[in-house]
């Protein structure tokens, strides 16, 4: 295996893995440490998905320490430590600590960490991170219920969250080509940084970005920097391995499931509405007090016509959401909607619903976990960063994981016709 990854979340790690299949690795995912049975004998890159975005930096260091150590018995030759594009993370974590941690453990002194995903509108430029050409802490993710960025300079950030020196290779080496940013990670490491954002404006960039950091034993980032790994690891890297063809699907209901509140998803949300898809809203403050639960949902989707798919959703405005966690804690009104769209998610397959789109990285975490799937086959691309997937062992299912401010305005629309 070439390349072990340790994604921080469930639809980070497939955004990933669907970078890599794309550029022509033969690429799993795992939901959690791989299970000792699993075959990755054929795989060239694995994707271990944890959810250790928001969790306490210990746990996160020591959640992807065992990742680490399972990907490198099963003959991983370099790491790849992946974090959302927008950066997610406190002035506690995670991005830096796990990244300290990391490092020793691939017995190496250096390393990158370049969120950029120009094709989902992320660009870094002199070390700050713009959302679809606006700054980071100016664009919605000032707002984001657990993880509210609100610094743009990444280095600034990263800094707040290692006692590791931060660097920077900012626009005028990537620009440069590949030779260009080797040596000013050269220069870098040679400062006493050990950890240097990267500037990368455009696709090329991270192509070029790749091809410098391929001998690295550690690379951070998010899936746009894997994108220059696959030519540089294979000799001539096959392609088009997650095609925009149509993708074999079990037979069943369908049925999607938002948790996300990011501006993205509200805007899918509307669509969904708009075109007339059976939707059931969840209140946050209902759920609380037992006003309504999981099971008056399934009761509801159960009575909505099997020929189409249905929508829950518990997406709200910023407005919305702050007024629920101020009264119910940011954390555990989090929880309470997790925990019941889990338990939705839980009873589906019996109930026949085999085809689920789910909105938002740690929804989808809950979700996933409810259902016990615990390896996916990665499908062809719906939107930039979202693949279809399908269920490699347990209940078989076809799963498209959102992240939250991935995929157009009709993605709860169009995804279903590449199914078949
Ligand atoms: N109406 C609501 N009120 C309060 N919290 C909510 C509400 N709806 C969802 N949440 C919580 O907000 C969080 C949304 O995070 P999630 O990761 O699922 O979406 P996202 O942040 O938009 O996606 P991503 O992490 O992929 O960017 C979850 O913990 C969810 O339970
Ligand atoms: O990088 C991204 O933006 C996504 O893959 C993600 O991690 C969102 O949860």
């Amino acid at each position: 295996m070439k390349l072990g990854c340790i994604a921080d979340d469930l639809t980070g790690a497939t955004d990933l893995a669907l970078m890599l299949a794309r550029e022509g690795l033969r690429t799993i995912q795992t939901i959690g440490v791989p299970r000792p049975e699993l075959d990755l004998a054929d795989a060239d890159a694995v994707v271990v998905a944890l959810k250790s975005r928001t969790n306490p930096a210990q746990e996160a260091i020591d959640l992807s320490l065992i990742a680490a150590k399972a990907l490198k018995q099963a003959g991983a030759q370099h790491l790849f430590f992946k974090y959302c594009s927008t950066f997610d993370s406190t002035d506690e974590g995670n991005i830096g600590p796990v990244t300290e941690a990391l490092l020793p453990f691939t017995e190496s002194d250096f390393t990158l960490a370049c969120p950029a995903f120009p094709a989902n509108g992320r660009t870094v430029y002199k070390g700050h991170l713009f959302v679809n050409g606006v700054l980071l802490h100016e664009s919605s993710m000032k707002d984001h219920p657990l993880t509210p960025m609100r610094d743009s300079n990444l280095v600034r950030v990263l800094q707040r969250q290692t006692n590791l020196s931060v660097g920077l290779v900012s626009y005028d080496d990537v620009e440069a080509g590949p030779d260009a940013i080797r040596s000013a990670f050269h220069r870098e490491r040679s400062a006493g940084h050990r950890i240097a954002i990267v500037d990368a404006l455009n696709d090329a960039h991270l192509r070029d970005i790749g091809l410098a950091a391929a001998d690295f034993p550690l690379i951070t980032g998010g899936s746009g920097v894997a994108m220059g790994l696959p030519a540089a690891y294979r000799q001539g890297a096959r392609s088009g391995h997650a095609s925009r063809t149509g993708f074999e699907a079990p037979a069943g209901r369908s049925v999607i499931l938002a948790g996300s509140c990011s501006t993205a998803t509200r805007g899918q949300v509307r669509a969904a509405l708009d075109a007339g898809i059976p939707a059931l809203r969840l209140d946050a403050m209902e759920l609380a007090s037992g006003a309504t639960d999981a099971q008056a949902a399934l009761d509801w989707l159960k009575a909505q016509p099997a020929s189409g798919p249905a929508l829950i959703y518990s997406t709200a405005t910023p407005e919305e959401v702050l007024a629920v966690q101020s009264k119910l804690g940011r954390m555990n009104a989090g929880e309470i909607v997790e925990n019941t769209l889990a338990e939705i998610a839980k009873a589906l397959p019996a109930l026949g619903f085999t085809r689920l789109i789910v909105a938002g990285g740690e929804t989808s975490g809950a979700v996933v976990n409810a259902l016990d799937v615990d390896a996916l086959a990665i499908g062809p691309e719906i939107d930039p960063g979202v693949p279809w997937t399908r269920s490699l062992a347990g209940s078989d299912l076809a799963l498209a994981l959102k992240s939250g401010n991935f995929g157009a305005p009709d993605f709860f629309l169009k995804a279903w016709s590449m199914l078949r």
